[in-house]
C-alpha cells in the first residue's frame, strides 16, 4: 500500500454490548480513493466496526479519526461537512430517510444538504438513479412503498450523488437478485473509480467483494486476522473464518470469473 496520508484511521477500537467485547483492538486504514472490503462471518462485529468508523457508534476505546480528526467528536458546525465526506449506507437501507418522501425528494434532499455543505453538486437525479439501475419512473414513489432491494438501492443512491470521499457500505444489496446486484455492483465501482471515492464494504458475500474492491480485511475475533490483495487471500486463505467463506464459493477460489 502506498504511503498517501489516510482518509480513514481507526486505532485500537475496542466495542462490545455488555459481554465479551465484539471488537477488541481493531487496527485498520483507509487511503484515499481505495476500495477495501471488510470479510468476516456473520455476528462477527462488522456491522459494528461499519458504525464506528462512520461516527454512529462509538468505541468503549480506542479511536476513529477522518481525515486526522476524530469521527466521534465532530463538532456540531462540522457536521454536515463531514456528513457530505463520509457516508455510511446501513445494512437495512434507508435508515434516517422518511418514508413519507418520494425518492425524487430524497436524493433532492442529499444534493441541497450537500451544497449547505460547502459542496458543488449537479441536481441530476436521473442519473443518480441510473448508478443503482432504478429507471426514472421510481421518483414519484414514496421510499416507505418500496421493497427492501429498493430502498437499498436508493439509499446507495442518495449516498453517492454528492459524490463523498468516503462511502461506508454495510451489506449492500442484499436484498437485491444475484444478476442485479452484479449489475449494480458494477456499475458502483465504475463511479467510485472515475471520481475517486474510498469505499469500504462490509460483507461476507466474497462474489460483491470481488466486483466491488481489490483490497480485503478479514475480522475474527475481535480482530483484523489476515489482510492483503483481495486475489491474493482468496486463493491462499489463511484464517480458518477465510478458508470456510472461500470454500463455500469453489468457484472463487478456484480464480474463475465471479458470475
Ligand atoms: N445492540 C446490540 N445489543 C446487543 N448485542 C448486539 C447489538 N448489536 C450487535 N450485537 C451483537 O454483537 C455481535 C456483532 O454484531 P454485528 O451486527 O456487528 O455483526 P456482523 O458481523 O455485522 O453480523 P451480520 O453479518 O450477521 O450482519 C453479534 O453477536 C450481535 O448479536
Amino acid at each position: 500500500m502506498s504511503s498517501t496520508p489516510a482518509v480513514l484511521e481507526a486505532t485500537d477500537v475496542w466495542a462490545g454490548y455488555g459481554g465479551p467485547p465484539v471488537l477488541a483492538g481493531v487496527d485498520l486504514t483507509l487511503r484515499p480513493g481505495e476500495a477495501v472490503g471488510l470479510l468476516g462471518r456473520s455476528g462477527v462485529g462488522k456491522s459494528t466496526l461499519v458504525e464506528i468508523l462512520g461516527g454512529g457508534q462509538r468505541p468503549t476505546q480506542g479511536h476513529v479519526t477522518f481525515d486526522g480528526a476524530p469521527v466521534a467528536k465532530t463538532p456540531r458546525r462540522r457536521r454536515k461537512d463531514v456528513r457530505a465526506r463520509l457516508r455510511t449506507v446501513h445494512q437495512n437501507g434507508i435508515a434516517g430517510v422518511d418514508v413519507q418522501r418520494t425518492v425524487e425528494e430524497t436524493i433532492l434532499d442529499a444534493f441541497k444538504e450537500a451544497r449547505k455543505a460547502g459542496r458543488t453538486t449537479d441536481n441530476d437525479v436521473e442519473a443518480a438513479l441510473a448508478v443503482v439501475a432504478l429507471p426514472i419512473r421510481f421518483v414519484t414513489r414514496r421510499v416507505g412503498t418500496l421493497s427492501g432491494g429498493e430502498r437499498q438501492r436508493v439509499a446507495i443512491a442518495r449516498a453517492l450523488a454528492t459524490r463523498p470521499d468516503l462511502l461506508l457500505l454495510d451489506e449492500p444489496l442484499t436484498a437485491v437478485e444475484q444478476t442485479l446486484r452484479e449489475e449494480v455492483a458494477d456499475e458502483i465501482r465504475a463511479l467510485v473509480r472515475k471520481d475517486g471515492i474510498g469505499l469500504l464494504v462490509a460483507s461476507h458475500d466474497l462474489r460483491l467483494l470481488e466486483r466491488l474492491t481489490e483490497h480485503v480485511l478479514v475480522l475474527a475475533e475481535g480482530t483484523i486476522v489476515e489482510s492483503g490483495p483481495l486475489r491474493s487471500v482468496l486463493q491462499d486463505p489463511q484464517h480458518p473464518d477465510t478458508r470456510a467463506l472461500v470454500e463455500a464459493l469453489p468457484d472463487v477460489a478456484a480464480g474463475r470469473p465471479p458470475r
